[in-house]
């Protein structure tokens, strides 16, 4: 491989995928993320960016994902995995950002050479990735299936052959590894009722079915909306998102779900999870992110005492602002809780403090890091009974159950399923850990949302000037009131979140707040929605 970068090769490949016009790419929270159909030449460039990257990393083996999530079909998107199985690294967010938005091809190269020299990036190591061949780079094609099982695959190939080796780097691998631990983890317990699983009509529907044949009898999986070659189909009225934001069954499942029996949604990658049953009245009850993290990190503190290492080992939660206010009050009643600025990374990060870190975002994103000391800690500390022997062994296979480098909605369920197992807890139960403040989430379109500017984790305004001080008037008139505006990072709106003790307190106020937020701006009086107060 030759130690400059192979103009020639590139330009003509290159040319072939030109950037449109009067388009501003962004790489954000979810990667670049636009109509499907806008990017090509992003599509391109991200696999130079990803060789580049490798190259960086003395060779270590980068991920590219392509799905388009939680979002409708025609939405889609493109994200890089770093070397960890984690998402890419920050600064490179801008040096991404740079290189799709190089308006020609010649731009692009001038970018691409300031760029490697700028960063001092050796073209001569090795590169590689997942799809790639302008700049010499060995490509892996994954195929077909979800984003986490990328981020397991990624880390497995860079762990290969160490002490940290994290699993065979195959899916064949990943299903194994969590199916076994699983298994090992609710030996004994009675026998789990089946669970119903909304695949959203994408690859969890693939990857579902083979963890179900891996499963057997130890716990049925009914999958249903796996739909994966119908137009149209994907994340539509089903799906995780729609669940959450809906904070209603998908239509799809009722005539197929029974008073009591549990069930699933995953989004379009399957990297989120929400739970959900209907009481004997036939009532939605919704278990997010916040009551996923509730009873996983209530489970794990058990153990841990159990096991005796109170004290030795502190769980801590890593939460957004849009936590419902009940989650936050029950947990830091009990545990160390942080709040931090929406987006992934960040809980990512923040977890990472903690000897064992569960994070999750309300619409059910998230898993629980073990940090390296514990994972030792666990594996040569003593126990001097059989009952903290049985503490440790379970702690020890939830470290294997649980996907440990991104939110899994696959081992996220497989996690859940063995806290209700050993808890002999039904959804009720569950629920009623801690009751939901009602709430409500608004988008406001506004002229320039760039204008807004939060701090104390997105919790609060500090421009545009002065309105922060007039939300804040609003949310005092209500009772158990809690309202926060914020742009989003992956749609041209700004979000309103607010809560309140009862419903109609909650609509209000979250339409009060947005009715402000869009007059202050400057909204167009004609366009303003019927709903905002
Ligand atoms: C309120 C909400 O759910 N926001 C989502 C959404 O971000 P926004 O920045 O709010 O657009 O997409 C992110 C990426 O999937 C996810 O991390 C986040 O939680
Ligand atoms: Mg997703």
């Amino acid at each position: 491989m030759a130690s400059s970068l192979p103009v020639d090769a590139i330009r003509e490949l290159s040319q072939k995928h030109e950037k449109p016009a009067n388009v501003h790419f962004q790489y954000g929270t979810a990667g670049f993320r636009t109509l499907g159909n806008l990017l090509d030449s992003v599509m391109f460039r991200v696999g130079i960016l990803a060789a580049l990257r490798s190259k960086r990393l003395d060779g270590k083996t980068i991920g590219v994902m392509i799905t388009a999530s939680h979002n409708p079909e025609p939405d889609n998107g493109v994200k890089l995995v770093d070397p960890r199985g984690e998402m890419l690294e920050a600064a490179w967010e801008t040096h991404a950002t740079n290189l799709a938005n190089a308006p020609t091809t010649d731009a692009f190269i001038d970018a691409l050479d300031a760029f490697v020299k700028i960063l001092r990036i050796d073209l001569s190591k090795p590169a590689r990735v997942d799809g790639f061949k302008a700049i010499g780079a060995e490509a892996r094609n994954a195929g077909v299936t979800t984003t986490p099982v990328l981020h397991y695959l990624v880390k497995a190939i860079n762990t290969k052959g160490t002490k940290d080796a994290y699993g065979d780097d195959s899916e064949e691998g990943y299903l194994r590894k969590l199916s076994t631990a699983f298994k090992k983890l609710v030996a004994g317990k009675p026998a789990i009722p089946p669970l119903v699983v909304d695949c959203a009509n994408g690859v969890g529907a693939i990857v579902g079915e083979k963890l179900s044949e891996k499963l057997g009898d130890t716990l049925k999986l009914i999958l249903h909306n796996t739909a994966i070659n119908t137009a149209g189909a994907l994340n539509n009225a089903c799906g995780a998102d729609f669940v959450k934001t809906s904070q209603r069954l998908p239509p799809s499942l009722a005539s197929v779900l029974k008073p009591g029996q549990r069930a699933c949604s995953l989004d379009g990658d399957a990297d989120r999870l929400i739970y959900y049953y209907l009481d004997d009245r036939g009532q939605f009850h919704m278990l997010d992110g916040d009551k996923i993290a509730t009873l996983v990190s209530t489970f794990i503190v058990d153990l841990t005492k159990s096991a005796g290492l109170e004290g030795e080992i502190q769980v801590g939660i890593v939460q957004t602002a849009y936590a419902n206010g009940g989650s936050t009050k029950y947990l830091s009643e009990r545990l160390p809780v942080k709040c931090v600025p929406t987006g992934v990374k960040h809980l990512h990060h923040a977890a990472e403090h903690y000897d064992i870190g569960v994070y999750f975002e309300a619409n059910g994103h998230g898993t629980v890091l073990f940090s390296p000391e514990t994972l030792e800690k666990l594996s040569s500390y003593q126990p001097s009974t059989p009952a903290q022997s049985t503490a440790l062994n379970h702690l020890i296979n939830l470290t294997q159950v649980i996907n440990q480098t991104v939110g899994d909605a696959l081992s996220d369920m497989l996690l859940v399923e063995v806290v209700l197992a050993h808890k002999s807890y039904s959804g009720v139960e569950w629920d009623s850990l801690y009751v939901d403040l009602p709430n409500r989430l608004v988008k406001v379109v506004v002229p320039d949302r760039s204008i807004f500017k939060t701090e104390d984790a997105e919790r609060r305004l500090v421009s545009p000037p002065g309105l922060q001080a007039k939300i804040d008037e609003l949310v005092r008139r209500y009772d158990g009131g809690r309202a926060f505006v914020r742009p989003s990072g992956t749609e041209d709106v700004v979000r309103v979140y607010a809560e309140a003790s009862v419903r109609s307190q909650a609509d209000e106020l979250a339409f009060r707040v947005a009715g402000l937020v869009y007059d202050e701006v400057g909204g167009d009086p004609a366009k303003r929605p019927a709903e905002f107060l």
